[in-house]
């Protein structure tokens, strides 16, 4: 009999990355699909679906040897699109950090409780408002999130998500239920049926087996995913009260385990749950994507290598547009990166000490909020390589840093597949 591989696939802002572990969490494979970089649009549903079978197609090839057990996903948290009652895309991928329409937030402001994660102009349900009022809908349609979206592709029965993903479009996760204010602003029949990340929602279907060339008689189930900055806070393993992850993808994202959710809407402060976890936390505009914009990551690498971290680094709130979500949270809060250093590492100085500045921040209002004291931090995504960046967010933040052996959301989707929540009961 072959031994069993779990799959976690993690559709992120910049890649598809796709690993599978054995019973002992073991990384039998892993493989990654680079998506076009920014300013290209980011790829259509269709297009996404395109990426993540040639990623997945490349990760089957290395482990013959395995039966797939599971799969799960994570992708970018509140991006959204709708569909037909077929599963056909009737619009594009708005994502998380598009803000389609004032309009759309002013009904939400209208009718949710006053630190409901819906309210950001960015959030899911804010994007299901502006598709309600901007295109003419047939009479059966249904809303997805991006992990949704790709489950689906693969054979997930349409119409669920987790509750994860349903947070930003209006789901009261502590209730675990929708509630009964978004009767008034949309149909409850277009929203999915929420379940808990790693149940299982579908499974392979046979004509995506042969397509990705899995020969096994017992399809792999597909489970419940997570967000991108969730399944990489599970990829640390952190999970006790006070723990912090700060997530240095192509967005900053942090995440406290609190005793008890939190939600303020003026800070951007949402809370999720894992299992009878609460984590709190929020999600900037600022990140990775910003230095990416300006330098490749080699010359990251190079550049950083030339800071002296005893110089003060000019003071930047870097943004690639006007708007932001966390710790303010304000739609047109502008960038400000001037004047650019004449020299490149000063410059770059400026960006990472600016980041860090704003992770601070970030901390600053979810202790108070949680009434968390926060006892170490777990860094994640591309950024926490840099060990320039580390040292210096280390002399500002002043709170052990953790090290961390996994820093891969695709590892964290990957545990979730193999063990659903069982590891925060
Ligand atoms: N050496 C480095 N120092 C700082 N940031 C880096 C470095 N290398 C890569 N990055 C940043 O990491 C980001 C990609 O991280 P990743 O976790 O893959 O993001 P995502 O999952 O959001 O696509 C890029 O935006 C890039 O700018
Ligand atoms: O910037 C983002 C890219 O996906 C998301 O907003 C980020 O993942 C945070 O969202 P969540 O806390 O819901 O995971």
């Amino acid at each position: 009999m072959r031994d069993s591989a779990w799959i976690g696939i993690d559709f992120g802002t910049s890649g598809c990355r796709i690993c599978a572990i054995d019973l002992s969490g073991n990384i039998i494979a892993q493989t990654k699909q680079n998506l076009p970089a920014d300013p290209h649009p980011y790829p259509s549903p269709k297009q996404q679906s395109y990426y993540l079978f040639e990623a997945l197609t490349d990760l089957v090839k290395q482990i013959p040897e395995f039966a797939i057990d599971s799969i799960s996903i994570d992708a970018t948290s509140g991006s959204v699109m709708l569909c037909d009652s077929q599963g056909n895309p009737l619009t594009e991928m708005l994502m998380y950090n598009d803000q389609p329409a004032s309009l759309a937030s002013e009904k939400i402001a209208e009718k949710a409780p006053i630190n409901s994660a819906a309210h950001s102009p960015s959030s899911g349900l804010a994007k299901l408002l502006y598709f309600q009022l901007t295109l003419a809908l047939p009479e059966k349609y249904y809303l997805l999130h991006q992990a949704d979206w790709l489950a689906i592709q693969l054979g997930a029965t349409p119409g669920m998500t987790d509750y994860n993903n349903a947070l930003k479009s209006g789901f009261d996760v502590v209730a675990n239920h929708w509630p009964g204010w978004l009767k008034s602003i949309t149909p409850m029949s277009v929203l999915p049926t929420v379940v808990a990340p790693g149940t299982v929602i579908g499974k392979l279907s046979e004509a995506v087996m042969l397509e990705l060339g899995i020969k096994q008689s017992v399809p792999p189930l597909i489970k419940a995913g997570t967000t991108d900055s969730l399944a990489a806070f599970i990829a640390t393993g952190a999970n006790r009260v006070g723990e912090g992850v700060t997530s240095l993808g192509s967005t900053l994202v942090l995440k406290l385990i609190c005793k008890t959710p939190v939600f303020d809407a003026q800070t951007g402060v949402y809370s999720h749950k894992l299992g009878n976890r609460w984590l709190c936390g929020g999600a900037s505009n600022t990140g990775g994507a910003v230095l990416r914009h300006f330098f490749t990551d080699e010359q990251l690498i190079t550049l950083s290598q030339k800071i002296d971290l005893k110089q003060s680094p000019p003071v930047y709130y870097p943004l690639l547009k006007p708007g932001e979500r966390f710790p303010i949270a304000d739609p047109n809060y502008p960038p400000q990166m001037l004047p650019r250093s004449a020299e490149d590492h000063l410059f770059l100085h400026g960006l990472l000490a600016g980041i860090a500045s704003i992770e601070k921040k970030g901390y600053q209002y979810l202790q108070p909020l949680s009434a968390t004291p926060l006892t170490s931090i777990r860094s994640v995504g591309g950024g926490a390589k840099n060990p320039v960046w580390t040292q210096l967010r280390q002399s500002l933040l002043r709170v052990p840093f953790e090290s961390v052996e996994q820093t891969e959301a695709a590892y964290g989707s990957a545990l979730l597949a193999r063990d659903g929540l069982t590891l925060f009961q």
